[in-house]
């Protein structure tokens, strides 16, 4: 006789993602830690925050934010957690600490040391060490008594902290029923992945999954990859993910039958639109939020398999034409916001365009873009508010703070 399934087993849906909008049945979130409390005036530029948060306030927001989702039937899992799981394995406890030593920056010495310090460390203690990062006044003063130790400042890294962990929409992406790893362009954040790739080898929900895109180092970001529909993608191209990035995780989505298109999507290299999902989200089926700025410019390329293993390039084209084409529908709508310059540019800035979709027609915004959310709710989207203030000093807003793990096929 077989076991009956545990009830936590049976309700956990099998990784799958196939859109945008599809009913989200789990989400890998991270509630923000000890990592934000490493920014400073300082180093808050390199580490990509535009200010200095308020960390109990931000977790309170967090908390909120994955309370709406878990009222609405998500399932939350968070990274931390999931990564002291992984971390469990101590296959995987060695590949992880492997990451944290940055030998070129350290040398051989006080390296040896930390990954000899590392080592002996619980899952939870490396895992904090891994997101929250290292000083070198924190480094147990028997570890390595090198000139590199004596000549940093006790508040120097040993270990950089990775406060953009918060953003798991960048890190990783799933496809249908693989998982991407991005491969991340800022310095700053290149060593989140590391945590990801243990999580999805490690931790037993994960274990099975297959991979998308393989180990390419083209930098690919999961804020500029839209699900479309299934099998059509659509990639931004710009400030973080290249060229070379989109073309080859177009080949790799053609050769795993994951994708039939692929659209290039050429946006602006600025801060304020790092990734598409900064400039246009779904909200429904067959509808984006979009800046209104660029609506009218925002172009594609059109990339499908050629049939004798290439890839065909078409356009560039209208987006909006481009889209609706490769998903078989007569037109994408856009939610007009109808706004004026000004606050189109404010709201833009502060994630209005940034949604994340529970269902077609249901997604989560920040309450501050109030003229946006009203123009979304005017046409029929149920719009979920949370609070930002601190959580968006990243510069990111609720699709962003998500990576949807299981959706219901449309
Ligand atoms: N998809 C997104 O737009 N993610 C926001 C990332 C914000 C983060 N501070 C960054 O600069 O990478």
């Amino acid at each position: 006789m077989t076991a009956p399934t545990p009830d936590a087993e049976r309700t956990q849906p099998a990784p799958r993602v196939d859109s945008e909008v599809g009913p989200l049945r789990a989400v890998l979130l991270h509630r923000p830690g000890n990592e934000l409390k490493r920014l400073t005036p300082r180093n808050n530029d390199q580490l990509l925050f535009d200010s200095i948060p308020w960390v109990d306030r931000a977790q309170d927001e967090h908390d909120a934010f994955a309370d709406v989702l878990g009222g609405r039937g998500v399932e939350v899992m968070l990274l931390a957690e999931s990564l002291v799981v992984a971390l469990a394995d101590e296959r995987a406890h060695a590949a992880a600490a492997r990451t944290a030593v940055d030998r070129r920056r350290l040398g051989n010495e006080l390296a040896d040391a930390l990954a000899s310090h590392l080592s002996t460390v619980d899952a939870k203690g490396l895992a904090d060490v891994l997101m929250g990062g290292m000083t070198f006044e924190e480094l147990p003063a028997a570890e390595g008594a090198s000139l590199v130790r004596k000549m940093h400042h006790p508040h120097d890294f040993v270990v950089d902290p990775l406060p953009n962990l918060l953003f798991t929409r960048d890190s990783s992406v799933w496809i249908g029923d693989r998982v991407a790893i991005a491969s991340l362009a800022m310095p700053a954040r290149a060593r989140e992945t590391a945590l990801l790739d243990v999580i999805y080898a490690y931790h037993p929900r994960f274990r099975t999954a297959g991979r998308a895109y393989g180990a390419h180092s083209a930098p690919v970001e999961g804020g500029d990859v839209l699900l479309l529909s299934p099998g059509v993608i659509a990639i931004g191209v710009g400030e973080r993910t290249t060229p070379a990035g989109a073309e080859s995780l177009a080949r790799s989505a053609f050769s795993d039958g994951l994708a039939h298109t692929v659209l290039a999507v050429p946006i602006a290299q600025d801060r304020a639109t790092m990734h598409l999902d900064t400039v246009c989200t779904m909200v429904d089926r067959d509808a984006v939020v979009m800046y209104p700025a660029i609506r009218d410019t925002l172009r594609a390329y059109t990339l499908r398999p050629n049939g004798s293993g290439g890839v065909q390039v078409d356009g560039p084209d209208p987006f909006l034409t481009a889209a609706a084409t490769a998903m078989g529908i007569d037109h994408l709508r856009v939610i007009d916001t109808g706004l004026d310059p000004v606050t189109a540019e404010r709201e833009q800035w502060d994630d209005g365009n940034n949604t994340l979709a529970l269902a077609p027609g249901v997604v989560v915004a920040y309450e501050r873009n109030v003229e946006t959310n009203s123009r979304l709710a005017d046409a029929g989207i149920e719009v979920l508010r949370i609070s930002g203030s601190e959580l968006g000093t990243g510069r990111g807003g609720p699709r962003c703070m998500s990576c949807p793990v299981a959706r219901d096929s449309l």
